[in-house]
């Protein structure tokens, strides 16, 4: 684990010290958009046009927010058009590496098979030699222009469902604009309670600190399982990005955030509705082969070893009822 200063890799944990013990996430720095025709998006500068086979996804099989950029790769049938390497689940001294770098190959990590890198933050110093700040995934790549894009989940997220329209079928828009304040609305609460809520439990280093975000964690979980009593999805009928937001935290729940992250006060399958809808958005084409159990829980306790520091995986829960 570790961060650029200056274009040089430094291998550092977090640091909690300046904020009482609180884990704060670091603000993203490629902001560029793809669009249709190439013209600027909300951020960031143009020059990106939707093209089949420019844009290439980095990403870990682990990672919450990548896992995001995947299911919306499958649900927009965009994998013909954009292609994807997998990082291993293992993030080291090194940070995040391909399989041909990796110590123990972890099956489902590839090479990269763009930049031949062995470390991901080759691919930031190729888009920026003198680049500060974390190499995180996903890193939305160009091929043409050599650079990164995006390394904005959220941002990549709505790329796929609006920008690739003329190179695929798929005509379910995610985030329609009758909907778009109050997914935005439901979605800044999500991230903050539970996407982001579980890290804040999980890295906090000091008591108060972890209770106030399991407090707010269970909080908001006890809500959406009230809200989706009698509605499919977080909207009602209508399959919204914010489903997909809130699954790729809820699926590795169980399996790492109980125990891991201390967040332990329920599980979601004590939760009967928000069970459901983990069921039934895993259940839908192409989601299923994005989950992987083993990358997932490999990473978390393998790789945070401030927390478990003999990297020994647990080998439950039965996570049967997927
Ligand atoms: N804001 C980013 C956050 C991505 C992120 O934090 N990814 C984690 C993996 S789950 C990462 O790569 N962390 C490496 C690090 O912080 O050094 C997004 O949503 O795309």
């Amino acid at each position: 684990m570790g961060l650029l200063v200056d274009g040089q890799w430094v291998d550092k944990w977090y640091d909690t010290t300046s904020t009482g013990g609180r884990f704060v996430r670091t603000v993203t720095r490629f902001r560029n958009w793809v669009t249709p025709d190439g013209a600027p998006g909300p951020s960031g500068q143009g020059g990106f046009p939707a093209e089949a086979g420019r844009y290439h996804l980095y990403v870990s099989l682990a990672c919450p927010w990548a896992h995001r950029t995947l299911i919306f790769r499958a649900l927009k049938k965009l994998e013909e058009v954009i292609s994807v390497s997998v990082v291993d689940p293992f993030m080291g001294a090194e940070g995040w590496v391909f399989a041909d770098h990796a110590a123990h190959r972890t099956e489902g990590a590839t090479s990269d098979a763009v930049l031949g890198a062995k470390r991901l933050y080759e691919v930031y110093l190729a888009a920026d030699p003198a680049f500060s700040g974390r190499v995180t995934v996903p890193v939305l790549w160009d091929r043409k222009r050599g650079t990164i894009v995006n390394n904005e989940s959220a941002e990549i997220i709505r790329m796929l469902n609006s920008a690739f329209g003329a190179f695929t079928d798929d005509r379910h828009d995610y985030y329609p604009a009758a909907l778009a304040d109050e997914i935005d609305a439901l979605n800044a609460r999500i991230y903050d309670a539970v996407n982001n809520g579980v890290y804040k439990a999980g890295f906090a280093t000091a008591q108060d600190a972890y209770e106030e975000a399991v407090a707010a964690l269970f909080t908001m979980l006890d809500e959406l399982e009230a809200r989706l009593e009698g509605r499919s999805w977080l909207m009602g009928e209508a399959l919204t990005e914010a489903d997909i937001r809130l699954f790729t935290t809820l699926v590795r729940f169980d399996p790492v955030y109980v125990g891991h992250f201390k967040c332990n006060i329920r599980r979601i399958v004590d939760y009967p509705n928000l069970k459901r809808f983990v069921q039934a958005l895993y259940a839908l084409p192409g989601v299923k082969e994005t989950v992987n159990l083993t990358h997932i829980k490999r990473h978390y306790y393998e790789s945070h070893t401030t927390i478990n520091p003999t990297g020994v995986v647990p080998v439950g829960p039965d996570m049967g009822w997927l």
